[in-house]
């Protein structure tokens, strides 16, 4: 199993609701998973200031206003930190890469979770419901959001271990299935230099991805280079600060439904997660094909 939701908003004046849509979304997935659990908001003004770039981290080994403390002396700008336990945020006006070098060099037992302009990762162990209450993600604004419920297949049930696995800068990918030659690709990877912080198949999919992109890739070919090289079950929703895209293996045996109106683009695992969107008795409504790529631009 494994649960999927995204929201993709076009009509701005729904972006104060997205975490309180996200959330019931969310809810409705709580049996495909409910061991743990993880959510990437694109645009919380909160937890991503405009003009700033904003570091999600994972077994912080100090209070978020410590860190904060150290990194601002050490980066000579004003460092906000957040903890929303298990899970620490870190903002500033810094470039997102170096926020999160930063970090890694004052903290190096902790784990970057996600790392970007406009994007913050949480994740923890529990029901989904209570963590995403925890983390106050009713209350969450912005243009686009993805959350996941894990049962896991193939590491174990941690909080690094749930997904979003989010790589690349302001990247996000969700999975519900396993892939069957991921140690093969992981191998190859890390021959090419790449480097990972799990044991997780859905990460070695993740840095896939976030390599082409990386290396000037579009979003669309990179999920069809996914196609050629990854074997197993997989649907997968994928985010960068622009697009939504969703793909599945050629077999598609794991569920998904997406629904569009001229508002929004949603996907989720199941249709009762949809159901309680503004004006889904109106969307267009369909699975998607295997192996085709779907994208949605901002
Ligand atoms: N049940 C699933 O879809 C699991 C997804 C992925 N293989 C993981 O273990 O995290």
């Amino acid at each position: 199993m494994c649960g999927i939701v995204g929201l993709h908003l076009r009509e701005p004046s729904l972006y104060p609701q997205l975490g309180a849509l996200l959330t019931d979304m969310l809810a409705q997935m709580c049996d495909r998973g409910p061991d743990s659990a993880g959510m990437a908001i694109y645009g919380d003004r909160t937890w991503s200031p405009e003009g700033e770039s904003t570091v999600s981290l994972l077994d912080c080994p100090i209070p978020a206003a410590d860190l904060a403390a150290t990194l601002s002396s050490t980066l000579d700008t004003t460092i906000t930190g957040l903890d929303l336990d298990p899970t620490t945020i870190l903002h500033g006006v810094v470039g997102a890469e170096d926020l999160a070098a930063a970090v890694r060099s004052v903290v190096p037992t902790a784990r970057v979770i996600g790392f970007g302009n406009d994007l913050t990762v949480l994740k923890g162990v529990g029901n989904p419901v209570d963590l995403a209450n925890r983390f106050g993600l009713p209350a969450a604004t912005g243009w686009q959001g993805v959350a996941h419920t894990r049962m896991a297949t193939e590491s174990a049930v941690t909080a690094e271990g749930s997904h979003p696995f989010s790589v690349g800068p302001d990247e996000c990918l969700v999975h519900n299935g396993s892939f069957s030659n991921h140690m093969s690709i992981k191998h190859q990877l890390e021959r090419d230099g790449v480097v990972f912080d799990s044991a997780n198949d859905t990460e070695v999919g993740a840095r896939f991805v976030a390599k082409q992109l990386a290396e000037g890739v579009d979003l669309e070919k990179a999920l069809l280079m996914l196609n050629e090289t990854f074997d197993g079950f997989y649907t997968l929703l994928v985010s960068t600060v622009d697009s939504f895209a969703v793909v599945r293996d050629a077999i598609s045996c794991k569920p998904a439904v997406i629904a569009e109106t001229d508002q929004w683009v949603a996907m989720a695992s199941e249709y009762r997660a949809l159901a309680n969107l503004p004006g889904v008795e109106n969307a267009r409504i369909f699975e998607p094909e295997p192996e085709e790529v779907y994208v949605w631009h901002r």
